[in-house]
């Protein structure tokens, strides 16, 4: 039988798990509080960056949100980053991708402070992370990681074949299952637009993340039976969200697959309020328990 990995519920899981050091750390004076930051009309946009707050609510981490205008210079953007950099109430800071076209996100995410980078995209996290000592793992990847311990899926000496190369998802996943650590020590392959033949290198792996934004990229007859399957591909297609995964195919040669939505999109934003949680406490000098 096909495992479907349940992503709301190991989310609840972690945002559980995380109410004693959000207690620990208000009771000490110190709420713990991240930012949104929308620069886009996009209704997608909105609405991800309205459940991150919601998210925030229900376990008591305060949460304040800026818009920026889509036509307002560049500068704007800096200046609502600097003001949030300065702010003490916030430990973390999410400028939600992408912004406006005029607006350079790279450098906009130079302009975080590397302690509040919730991401994880400020370029000295991501050094860190690649150095073996990370610092805010980005949401998604940890969010896969968990999926994956939870599932009971061991790393260590799998052929893991990641599909996409972004900044956000593809690249820090594979450095993460690459590492030397008990959540990593994978072998892994970073396939991109420009791999020859995808379906030659998935069909050899033992676990396969599909995270390029492309409908139903990975079917069944890529892949060898009893592999796990990670789908991050959130598109809309006539209105329905649909995965990077043909799942009816997938799942009859997978031993355990994510589905869309319910995969991996919640446990997204459970990392980002543990990342938040962690900041709050490196930030305030708090120890606390973590997940
Ligand atoms: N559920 C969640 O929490 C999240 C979901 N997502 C979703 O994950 C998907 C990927 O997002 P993101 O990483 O930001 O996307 P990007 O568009 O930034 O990157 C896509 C990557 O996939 C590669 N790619 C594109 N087409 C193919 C193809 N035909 N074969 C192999 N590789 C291909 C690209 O290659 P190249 O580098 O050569 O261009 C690129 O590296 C999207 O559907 C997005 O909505 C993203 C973030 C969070
Ligand atoms: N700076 C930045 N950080 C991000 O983490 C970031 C970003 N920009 N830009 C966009 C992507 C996308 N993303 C998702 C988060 C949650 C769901 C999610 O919760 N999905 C639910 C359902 C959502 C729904 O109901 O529509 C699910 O898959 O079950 C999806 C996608 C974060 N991203």
């Amino acid at each position: 039988m096909t495992e479907v990995i349940d992503g709301n519920a190991v989310a609840e899981d972690v945002r559980e798990s995380l109410r004693g050091a959000i207690e620990t750390l208000t009771d000490a004076g110190h709420q713990p509080g991240l930012a949104t930051v929308l620069m886009s009309e996009d209704r997608a946009s909105a609405t991800y960056v309205s459940m991150k707050q919601r998210d925030c609510e229900e376990l008591g981490i305060q949460s304040f949100h800026v818009e920026v205008d889509v036509d307002a210079p560049a500068n704007e953007l800096y200046d609502t980053v600097s003001d949030l950099n300065a702010n003490d109430e916030v430990d973390g800071i999410l400028v939600q991708h992408p912004v406006a076209d005029h607006v350079d996100y790279e450098e906009v995410v130079r302009r975080i402070d590397p302690g509040k980078d919730v991401d994880g995209f400020h370029p000295e996290n991501v050094g860190r992370l690649v150095r073996g000592d990370p610092r805010f793992r980005p949401c998604t990847p940890h969010g896969v990681q968990k999926l994956l311990e939870h599932t009971g899926v061991e790393t260590e000496g799998a052929d893991a074949v990641v599909v996409g190369r972004s900044n956000i998802v593809g690249t820090p996943l594979a450095n993460l299952l690459a590492r030397k650590a008990d959540d990593g020590n994978a072998t892994v392959t970073l396939c991109h637009s420009r791999t020859e033949d995808l379906a030659a290198k998935t069909k050899q792996a033992d676990i396969v993340v599909a995270a390029a934004g492309v409908p139903e990229l990975v079917d069944g007859s890529m892949l060898s039976e009893g592999v796990t399957v990670v789908d991050v591909g959130y598109n809309r297609v006539d209105g329905e969200a649909v995965g990077d995964v043909e799942y009816e195919s997938a799942k009859e040669v997978a031993s355990a697959i994510t589905p869309v939505p319910g995969g991996v999109g919640p446990m997204t934003r459970a990392m980002l309020l543990y990342n938040t949680v962690k900041a709050a406490s490196q930030r305030s000098g708090i120890d606390v328990d973590l997940p």
